[in-house]
């Protein structure tokens, strides 16, 4: 059976690769989940940028029990209570405010608040939060960023999202603040809609790999 998350860490330690995914057909979640956990990904962080994205994340919280599924995107409290309740195991954001931040605690799911800077990572940390995103990625300094910042502040721990590949990511997984990495190069628009989900599992065996 599936253990859900009950922390950031939790998040964290799903998988060495978090799939960053964008449903536009509600019809396409469960596949797209199946053929992700298939190739031993079980987190999975759905977007909510398209309108079946709660939808979507429904779907895969009741018929795909060996995946974790989370809601991405978060930028509201709205938002934070409905993944909430379409049945979401954890909540990511782009970036945070004290508001977002409350919100998120506020529905008892473990987050992963986004941060893209020094100050906004200690913001987070004087709430208690250790576990973040660090997002985005590559354009706000990349692996060069993390490692620097593993020295003042070697407590907290990373998801980096945006703009990573497959040849990046062991740059970030090699460091000790990273915990996973996240990405959408796993589900090109493509392949989701041309349900080669096949070719997905391919990938995401691929992604799973870099952790071992
Ligand atoms: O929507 C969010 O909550 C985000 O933070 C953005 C996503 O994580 C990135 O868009 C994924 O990055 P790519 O792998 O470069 O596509």
């Amino acid at each position: 059976m599936t253990t859900f998350p009950r922390s950031g860490a939790d998040v964290l330690a799903l998988a060495p690769v978090m799939p960053v995914v964008v449903v536009e057909e509600v019809e396409h979640a469960v596949p797209l989940a199946r053929a992700l956990v298939a190739g031993g990904l079980p987190g999975i962080e759905v977007t909510l940028r398209t309108p079946a994205a709660l939808s979507a994340i429904e779907r895969v919280a009741e018929e795909v029990p060996e995946a974790v599924v989370g809601a991405g995107t978060v930028v509201n409290g709205e938002q934070a209570a409905a993944a909430a309740r379409a049945g979401a195991r954890f909540l990511v954001s782009p970036g945070c405010t004290p508001n977002l931040a409350r919100a998120m605690a506020d529905t008892g799911l473990p987050a992963l608040p986004g941060v893209a800077s020094v100050s906004e990572a200690m913001a987070l940390l004087e709430l208690g939060l250790t576990e973040l995103k660090f997002f985005p990625a590559e354009a706000s300094g990349g692996a060069a960023f993390l490692k620097s910042l593993n020295g003042p502040l070697p407590q907290l721990r990373f998801c980096p999202t945006g703009g990573i590949t497959a040849r990046t990511a062991p740059d970030y997984l090699a460091l000790p603040n990273v915990g996973c990495v996240g990405g959408s190069w796993l589900t090109p628009a493509d392949l989701v809609a041309g349900g080669r989900w096949d070719t997905v599992t391919e990938l995401a065996r691929e992604a799973a790999a870099l952790g071992s």
